[in-house]
C-alpha cells in the first residue's frame, strides 16, 4: 500500500522541496507514532499523503474543494491553501481507494489542528511543525522543542500552536477558528492527559 501512495506523491509532487519535506515529515511522525503508541505504517502513509494538494492554484483547490462537497468556510474562500488537507484526504479515498477514518482525520487537521483530536492527528500535526528538511530555515525555538521528545511531548504539541500562531501574527495572518478553538482546549490540563496520560 505504501508504494502506491508513493508513486502518487512523485506525481503530485515532484523533485521538489515539498517532497523532500513530506518524506522528512513521514519520519518523524513514525517516530512521535512510537512515542504516544499509534500504528507506524498507517501514520507513514497519512504523512506520506498530507501535502500532495499544497500546490494547486486557490482556483483548482477550491474547485476540488467543492467537488468533494467540502465545507469552505470564510477564511478558506480567502486562503484556499487552508482546505489543502481536506482536498488531499479525500483524494486518498478517490483516487487511491484507501478507506481509513484515522488516516483521512489526520491529513484534514495537519494545518490548523482541532479540539478533540485522535492521536494519530496529534501525531502528524507535531511531525509536520517540527520536522527538518534540508534547506530549510530552522531556529532556536524549533531546536530546543525538539529537545523536549520524548518525554515532553505535551509541551511540544502546544509549542506547535505557539510556533504556528507566532508566524501568523509576525506576518498579519488571521488565525483559523479552529485552531484558536483548539488552543484554548489543549490548554486545558485534563484535555491534554486524555492524549498524553497524566504527567
Ligand atoms: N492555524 C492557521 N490559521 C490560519 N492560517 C494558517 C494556519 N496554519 C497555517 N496557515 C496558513 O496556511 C499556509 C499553509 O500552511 P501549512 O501547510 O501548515 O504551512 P507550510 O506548508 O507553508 O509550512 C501557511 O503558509 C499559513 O499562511
Amino acid at each position: 500500500m505504501v508504494d502506491k501512495v508513493l508513486e502518487f506523491v512523485k506525481d503530485k509532487l515532484g523533485n521538489t522541496y515539498r517532497f523532500h519535506h513530506t518524506m522528512a515529515v513521514a519520519e518523524e511522525a513514525k517516530s512521535i507514532a512510537s512515542i504516544i503508541g499509534v500504528d507506524a505504517e498507517r501514520i507513514y502513509i497519512a504523512a506520506l499523503m498530507h501535502d500532495t494538494a499544497r500546490p494547486l492554484s486557490p482556483e483548482d483547490m477550491l474547485s476540488e474543494a467543492k467537488k468533494y462537497k467540502i465545507n469552505i468556510s470564510t477564511l478558506d474562500k480567502k486562503r484556499p491553501i487552508l482546505l489543502h488537507g481536506q482536498v488531499a484526504a479525500n483524494w486518498l479515498i478517490d483516487k487511491l481507494n484507501i478507506n481509513d477514518w484515522e488516516i483521512y482525520e489526520s491529513i484534514c487537521l495537519h494545518t490548523t489542528g482541532a479540539v478533540n483530536m485522535g492521536k494519530m492527528a496529534v501525531a502528524l500535526f507535531i511531525a509536520d511543525k517540527i520536522a527538518i528538511t534540508q534547506g530549510s530555515h530552522v531556529d532556536e525555538s524549533l531546536l530546543n522543542a525538539r529537545k523536549l521528545l520524548p518525554d515532553e511531548i505535551e509541551k511540544v504539541f502546544l509549542w506547535c500552536f505557539t510556533y504556528s500562531f507566532k508566524y501568523l501574527m509576525d506576518n498579519y495572518q488571521e488565525l483559523h477558528p479552529i485552531s484558536i478553538e483548539a488552543w484554548n482546549y489543549y490548554c486545558k490540563k485534563e484535555n491534554l492527559e486524555v492524549l498524553f496520560g497524566k504527567r
